[in-house]
């Protein structure tokens, strides 16, 4: 069940449940979107994708909006090593705003039109927040849109991908780099031809600080394997099995730049009760009321997990962006031999490790005795 949070007129945020929770089919098609500071080589990993060898229709959309209100968005579609451009009419030419009730439409009737794509690619600009469009693209799919979130990646330039993650910004906003890096699935720093292997360490080091659960790769001209792009099911529980490996790796990270962001991950055995799981994490991402030892407000911008809930035999994972988030069953069985754990991994600013998992404990575990 994926819940969001609804701004009533009087301000007094309500939960509502998404209703009518569709599973993913294997008709609906994958979005990646493509992140990454200005020049990064996001433009040059699109068009790698779609000039490279595949078998699949890959639409790509440049959300490369400017000052003025172009109405049409270029869309480019490949098919069998053929480009070909299509448009799409954006209402006010910024598909970060218009995505949502005319965007998602929009690739909708042009697939209506030009039958299916199989994958399609969003750029966004250098600066936006992917999180915004990640968490449209994320409630669309739970609405039983024709198309779902796979991931996201982040394109960080080697040279100057450093100084961009120290830009001081003022107080209470987040560096829009480090922001993109926390939110990234696959991290991809490219012109590494313009680095030597000390400055390439040195961003990798700091990349891997922010998070923790990146895949990073490194490249030139943006050239990577597509199976390293592709298909990740980054926000679905196709990974699941996956996913657990993977967490049981993940180690809480130092922040490398003063007040940035950092990953925070702990395991607290036992089963939860779902609503009391619910209270931690809305505690954590919409009321906000954790703070960290110098009494900062903990800022949620990626949450992964997976749980075990009571009276469930399958694993939970959970899945958060900024303030939605999401838990849903995973095919994988809880062995009899395996002890049930929760197991988080949280991406954000002025997180703090031991807080947050005395939170974790007060709020969920120590109820076992109730009713
Ligand atoms: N030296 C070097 N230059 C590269 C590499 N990859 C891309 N470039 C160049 O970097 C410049 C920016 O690349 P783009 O792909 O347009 O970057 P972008 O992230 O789409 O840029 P914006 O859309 O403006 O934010 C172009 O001139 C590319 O040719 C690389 O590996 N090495
Ligand atoms: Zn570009």
């Amino acid at each position: 069940m994926e819940y969001v949070l609804v701004d009533e007129e009087d301000d007094c945020p309500q939960l509502v449940p998404i209703p009518g929770k569709q599973n993913i089919s294997t008709e609906q098609i994958p979005v990646t979107l493509i992140t990454g500071y200005l020049g990064a080589g996001k433009t040059t990993l699109l068009n790698y994708i779609l000039t490279e060898q595949h078998n699949k229709r890959i639409a790509v959309i440049l959300n490369e909006f400017g000052e003025g209100s172009a109405l049409e968005k270029s869309l480019s579609v490949s098919q069998a090593g053929e480009l070909y451009e299509e448009w799409l009419e954006l209402r006010n030419g910024c598909l970060c705003c218009s995505v949502k009730d005319n965007g998602l439409k929009a690739i909708e009737n042009l697939m209506a039109k030009k039958g299916k794509f199989d994958y399609i690619l969003l750029e966004t600009t250098g600066l936006a927040d992917p999180g915004a469009v990640a968490s449209m693209f994320w409630v669309d799919a739970e609405l039983g849109s024709e198309i779902y979130l796979d991931g996201i990646i982040t394109v960080i330039d080697a040279k100057y991908g450093l100084k961009h993650l120290m830009e001081e910004k003022p107080e209470g906003l987040v560096n829009e780099a480090a922001r993109q890096i926390a939110l990234a699935d696959l991290a991809i720093i490219n012109k590494t031809d313009l680095v030597n292997e000390e400055e390439l360490n040195q961003l990798q080091e700091t990349v891997r600080s922010i998070n923790g659960l990146v895949k990073i790769v490194e490249t030139q001209k943006s050239r990577v394997d597509l199976c390293q792009v592709l298909d990740l099911h980054s926000f679905d529980s196709k990974s699941g099995a996956r996913l657990q490996e993977k967490l049981q790796l993940v180690k809480t990270t130092r922040p490398h730049l003063d007040k940035n962001i950092l990953t925070v991950t702990f395991e607290v055995c036992g089963s939860v009760f779902e609503e009391d799981l619910n209270i931690f994490i809305q505690n954590l991402l919409w009321e906000k009321t954790f703070k960290n030892k110098d009494g900062l407000v903990m800022n949620v911008i990626r949450l992964k997990g997976i749980v075990s809930l009571w009276g469930k035999t399958h694993q939970v994972i959970v899945q958060g962006v900024h303030e939605l988030y999401d838990l849903e069953e995973t095919p994988q069985v809880w062995s009899e031999s395996e002890p049930r754990a929760n197991r988080l991994v949280i991406i954000g600013r002025n997180l703090d490790q031991e807080v947050l998992q005395q939170q974790f404990i007060a709020t969920v575990l120590n109820k076992k005795n109730r009713d």
